[in-house]
């Protein structure tokens, strides 16, 4: 871990199910590879990661058994390390390619930005030749047009002692956000390529589909579908991610899709038992009683030396220790603990109720946008400045913001824009359009709830805890075997998780936190009359919403084009955050 990281926690702990196939998996990870510095929970970094998956394989091997290593994506966009460089992720792509990861694939994060797709596929794709998978997205070349798979679509391959014949996939979802040098194929059309339909009829023991896909969309139902007309039998296992959650999804008795959370904060772990190996057809007893179990891991230290039976001596292997020094020279390289400011409370995006003092959407809607939504030579033209909540993407805590901070909280490199002149009586429904994301939007390809944090996607309710222990009560110290809830009342917020196998997955026992939905969009009135309303205003907004606002537009009866939009500020959002953060916030914490 990160020397400036906090001491893990003590907490009661389940083991984890070992079977004769074992999976670990990372997604959205969003370039948290130092881990968290500022939760003990979720502190331990890549390198770490590192020297567990080896010492994983160890036992593994030991075992006779076998572990692979899957990640589904979004690996860049979200923390210092790979947004503060320039160019973006200057040291990221080396450190992320130290893990020995056996199926990866492409996030929609990778393809926002034309410079990003472009080093995907000069950097990532090759480090993991082979591995690398891209069933439904191309690349075009920047020098000659031509559009190329961004990686092979498929492999096949034999698990080391197992014998494991295996086929696997990556996909991505069916994503239309992406820059113009890569092309996203649906995936209903890429299921009815000859490519997909000659590797389903592959004879092998398992099917691993991959892919920044929720388990429960559309996608994953129509590649189970296409598999199960093929293989009515053969066990398939899914790995998703984009919705930031922990997950599980039962497709059938031999058909299983786990989810591994966000930001570093969870390894998935998944086990199977029963398979045949070795090109066996296997004994059918055996396999009419296949296991399929999960796990989601804290990613922390002692969890990982309890998991490994191993210590602070035995644990870290040469090569994990070597990864963690690279990313604390590489986070010193780019002063990423630069104070900005001291927050002077814990600000949260979904943990508090919208609106709320506590809550980050109210403080950026009431505080922070009503002071940098300026263009000098408007000042005092009466608008109202909207921007998507999904702009923001973690809790503030209280105490250091950092530069570090700055990209976890806001990484993107939105402006604002604005059109002139719009008489409010339309300019003021178009919040409320967009919120309420009803008929408006059903007939385009704009979903106004993906201007949300991604975690919405799938909770849509509050869960409203019982109150819990302040997070700040933290004790550090080992962690012990899992005991009955009742005697272990000092358990430490954090997930835990419900999922199609029950609530037993998470491997450290929490008490649970508290959960609301925020609105996709949220606005500030500003230099508005004294009295009475305005006839017009300036309808100011982040760049990424230009599309909901023209058709919401629409809908409140204004016609309006790209023509009529023009810029706004010359900075990001972020930038022009950041000075409110320095001007505000005291320096001393
Ligand atoms: O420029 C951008 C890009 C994305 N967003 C928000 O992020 C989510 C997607 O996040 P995932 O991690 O891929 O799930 C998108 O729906 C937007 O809400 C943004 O605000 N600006």
């Amino acid at each position: 871990e990160q020397p400036e990281a906090p001491s893990p926690v003590a907490a009661p702990m389940r083991d984890l199910p070992w079977g004769q196939l074992n999976f670990m998996q990372t997604t959205d990870t969003h370039g948290w590879h130092a881990g968290h510095l500022q939760e003990a929970q979720y502190s331990a970094d890549w390198g770490d990661y590192i020297s567990f998956a080896e010492r994983m394989r160890e036992k593994a091997d030991g075992l006779g058994a076998d572990v692979l290593l899957i990640d589904t994506g979004d690996r860049i966009e979200g923390n210092g390390l790979y947004d503060s460089t320039t160019p973006k992720g200057k040291y990221l792509y080396d450190i992320v390619k130290e893990q020995d990861i056996d199926v990866i694939c492409t996030g929609n994060h990778e393809l926002y930005q034309t410079d990003a797709a472009d080093r995907e596929y000069d950097a990532t794709v090759p480090n993991f030749k082979g591995n690398y998978l891209a069933s439904n997205l191309d690349y075009i070349k920047p020098k000659t047009g031509e559009q190329v798979p961004m990686a092979q679509r498929y492999r096949k391959f034999t698990t080391k002692n197992q014998g494991i014949r295996i086929v696997a996939f990556g996909f991505l979802f069916d994503f239309t956000g992406n820059a113009n040098n890569t092309v996203v194929q649906p995936v209903e059309k890429t299921i009815k390529e000859k490519w997909f339909q000659d590797a389903i009829r592959e004879d092998v023991d398992l099917f691993v589909v991959i892919g920044h896909v929720t388990l429960n969309g559309p996608e994953y139902k129509a590649i189970f579908k296409a598999i199960r007309s093929q293989k009515w039998d053969t066990p398939i296992q899914f790995f998703g991610g984009h919705s930031h959650i922990r997950n599980y999804a039962k497709y059938d008795s031999k058909a299983y899709g786990l989810q591994a959370g966000r930001y570093m904060e969870t390894i998935g772990w998944m086990s199977i038992d029963g398979i045949s190996g070795k090109g066996k057809k296997g004994d059918p007893k055996e396999l009419a009683s296949m296991s399929f179990k999960r796990r989601y891991i804290d990613n922390n230290l002692f969890g990982y030396y309890y998991h490994t039976g191993l210590n602070e001596t035995t644990f870290s292997t040469e090569h994990g220790k070597n990864v963690s020094k690279q990313i604390h020279a590489a986070r010193k390289a780019e002063n990423l603990d630069e104070l900005y400011g001291c927050a002077p409370k814990d600000l949260w995006l979904n943990r508090a109720p919208y609106p709320s003092n506590d809550s980050l959407v109210t403080w950026l809607e009431t505080e922070v946008i009503p002071v940098i939504a300026v263009k000098e030579d408007r000042k005092d033209v009466p608008r109202l400045a909207l921007t998507n909540t999904g702009a923001m993407r973690f809790d503030i805590f209280k105490g250091a913001f950092t530069r570090d901070t700055t990209y976890i909280v806001s990484p993107f490199v939105s402006k604002f824009l604005y059109i002139k002149e719009v008489p409010y009586k339309s300019a003021k429904q178009v919040l409320k359009i967009i919120n309420s994301g009803g008929d408006v939007f059903a007939f385009s390809d704009l979903e106004a709830s993906s201007l949300a944090p991604p975690e919405q996607i799938a909770i849509k309710s509050a869960t409203i805890a019982p109150s819990t222990p302040n997070q700040n009560s933290y004790q550090a110290g080992s962690q012990s075997p899992l005991m009955s809830s009742s005697s272990t009342p000092d358990l430490i917020p954090g997930y835990t998780t419900k999922d199609a196998a029950g609530d037993d997955g998470d491997d450290t026992l929490h008490a649970p936190i508290s959960f609301y939905p925020i609105p996709n969009v949220v606005q500030s009135a500003i230099a508005m009359p004294a009295e009475g309303d305005p006839e017009k205003v300036d309808l100011v907004f982040i760049d990424f919403i230009k599309p909901w606002v023209l058709l919401a537009l629409r809908f409140a009866g204004q016609i309006y084009g790209e023509q009529d939009v023009e810029t706004y500020t010359e900075e990001t959002m972020t930038e022009r955050m950041v000075d409110w953060i320095r001007e505000n916030w005291k320096q001393d914490c």
